[in-house]
């Protein structure tokens, strides 16, 4: 008997014995295929099921079982059903439907009605609920208080802002040692995992900004940091693909296991925050208290939750919202991070632009003396574009944005399409990235794409978004309606609008300093080609085995003694 073709595998053990052992990986396709089977038997319709009928959806949606072979396909070829359905319908101004996996069906909306559609009101189009049940919040999160009440991302607009130059010194810190650790100085090549070793030093360095010194330093910590958001990410599709009868048991398992997570992030953490909590009502019960509040993101949840009911001072539960705040930062960023480390150095040998960057990153460093701060960060225009350029190339997700019809009424959009309530809706994000009416040659990175034609004089490279257009092969005419789409809408990895990521400044300020440490210390060998992603669902990251060899330069001038 083939064993390839059932649950059972001959094997031979070390003395040649053969035993028949039951492949789990195989049981556990099966055990999820009939799960999923169960979770789409339905007794009776319900009034959406007619409106998901009318609409169009790609793949083999006219083939029998179309909207199961369409389910079951969306987990490794969402890429393709969403490119064919874009080219389709969205191009046409028309929607058509998507449907995923682990959370049912989307309505994929153009890009020309993004603008009105996202514009309606919270009260007709809930964005909050679709956030909850995309991670499975009950289960993972737990206490939904803290989203409710989710005072602590206000840090990010209201505090951050006000005290990043200041902290940025912390932060260069923090990824030098960080680079130290990971990347070491090597004098010959040397391979090191491209995401992992930068998720660790982006975890470090924010962190030293929201836990400040020493935690962030702890390799436990920063560990349990990292499996948590695989954690949360994981429990939520899995929840969200099983049936609902199934969904109290597994969430009990997943609730106990994220119990056990937080413990781990939290232990080094909790202490600390008690510490600050009581010198903090100390300094408020007692002004001449001698203590300065330290600057950090512990500090300002505890500031900000003092006028609040006595609940919002809990230790536990400000140490969660910063676990949030890492939940919501450290993976993205530091994905931005390693795919424009790939994009950069991909294809044989340097357009340029490696030269460029390094260029600008030393004149600045030279101009403010060594010292990182957010002016000097700021001035690096063409390092802002070549993470830009990575992120719009190498979208970290095929569809996002998502939101929930909450009117009544339902909505009408272009061509009197009338989306009813309840029907969940989503952005075709990658395809607009990729859409060669909205962006020249979208499928080439083109690090000073988002560079004006002042920023790129005198540089090696000087292919901007208006020389690449002016190119002699447009590969498709440009119409009146497309090109007067706003680059607001043109351009989403952040999102846009009321709900756009309200961290990406500090985002791409992390992502600019971790890149110039790398230009102005490393050299990375140019790999022959893009090393492929991993799709899963919707996203899209890079493979845990793509590695980039790395040596450290003899002209290397950011160091320690700058710190
Ligand atoms: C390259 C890095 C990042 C990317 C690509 C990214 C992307 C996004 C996207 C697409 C959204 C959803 C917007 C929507 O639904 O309309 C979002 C929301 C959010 N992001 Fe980011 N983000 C990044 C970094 C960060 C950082 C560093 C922080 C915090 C320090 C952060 C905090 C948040 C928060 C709190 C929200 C929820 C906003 C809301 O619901 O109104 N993000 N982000």
């Amino acid at each position: 008997m083939n064993g390839s073709h059932t649950v059972v595998d001959n094997v031979q053990d070390h003395s040649g014995n053969w035993h028949s052992t039951v492949s789990v990986a195989r049981l556990c396709t099966i055990f999820v295929l009939v799960l999923f089977g169960l979770k789409y038997v339905r007794t009776r319709e319900s009034p959406q099921d007619k409106f998901w009928k009318v609409h169009p959806i790609p793949g083999p949606s006219k083939a029998w079982f179309g909207w199961i072979r369409a389910t079951l396909a969306s987990v490794q070829r969402s890429k393709e059903l969403v490119d064919e359905g874009y080219q389709k319908y969205s191009r046409r101004n028309s929607i058509f439907t998507m449907p995923s996996f682990d959370r049912g069906g989307f309505i994929v909306i153009p890009p020309m009605q993004l603008k009105k559609l996202y514009g309606l009101p919270e009260s007709r189009l809930d964005s909050f609920s679709s956030q909850l049940t995309a991670i499975q919040a009950q289960y993972t999160i737990e206490d939904l208080d803290i989203l409710h009440n989710p005072f602590h991302a206000k840090i990010l607009t209201n505090q951050l802002p006000k005290h990043l130059d200041e902290l940025t010194k912390g932060m260069v810190q923090e990824l030098t040692f960080g680079f130290e650790k990971y990347w070491d100085s090597p004098t010959s090549w040397k391979s090191v995992p491209a995401w992992s070793s930068s998720l660790s030093i982006v975890a470090r360095s924010m962190n030293r900004i929201f836990i400040g010194a020493h935690v962030c330093r702890d390799e436990d910590f920063i560990e349990a940091l990292k499996q948590h958001g695989t954690f949360v990410f994981a429990s939520g599709f899995v929840i969200n693909s099983i049936p609902w009868y199934l969904k109290p048991f597994v969430g009990m398992v997943v609730k106990l296991y994220g119990r056990n997570i937080r413990k781990k992030c939290l232990g080094p953490l909790l202490p600390l925050i008690e510490a600050r909590l009581a010198k903090y009502k100390n300094h408020l019960r007692h002004p001449d208290y001698a203590w300065e509040a330290p600057k950090d993101a512990i500090q300002w949840a505890i500031e900000d939750s003092i006028h609040m009911e006595d609940k919002y001072q809990d230790a536990y539960q400000i140490g969660h919202r910063i676990l949030l705040l890492n939940f919501a930062s450290i993976h993205s960023t530091s994905l931005a991070v390693a795919n424009t480390l790939q994009d950069l150095f991909s294809g044989n040998t340097s357009t340029g632009a490696v030269e460029d960057l390094r260029e600008e990153c030393i004149k600045v460093f030279t101009e403010y003396g060594g010292i990182w701060n957010q002016d000097a960060v700021a001035k690096l225009h063409l390092l802002d574009s070549a993470i830009r350029e990575s992120m719009r190339v190498s979208s970290l997700s095929i569809l996002g944005l998502p939101r929930r019809i909450l009117d009544p009424n339902g909505v009408t959009i272009a061509n009197d399409v009338h989306i009813p309530p309840g029907i969940s809706i989503i952005t075709p994000v990658e395809a607009i990235h990729l859409d060669p009416e909205l962006h020249a040659k979208p499928t080439e990175y083109h690090a000073f794409r988002f560079c004006t034609t002042e920023q790129v004089k005198g540089k090696r490279n000087k292919q901007t978004q208006s020389t690449l257009e002016q190119d002699p092969i447009p590969t498709t005419s440009y119409t009146e309606e497309k090109s007067q789409l706003p680059s607001d809408y043109k351009f989403i990895p952040f999102g846009f609008g009321r709900h756009a990521c309200p961290g990406r400044f500090f985002a791409m300020h992390q992502a600019k300093l971790l890149l110039a440490y790398v230009l102005m210390n490393y050299d990375i060998e140019f790999m022959e080609k893009r090393p492929a992603q991993r799709r899963f669902l919707w996203i899209q990251i890079p493979l845990d085995s793509t590695n980039i060899r790395i040596r450290k330069r003899d002209d290397a001038i950011w160091q320690t003694k700058f710190l």
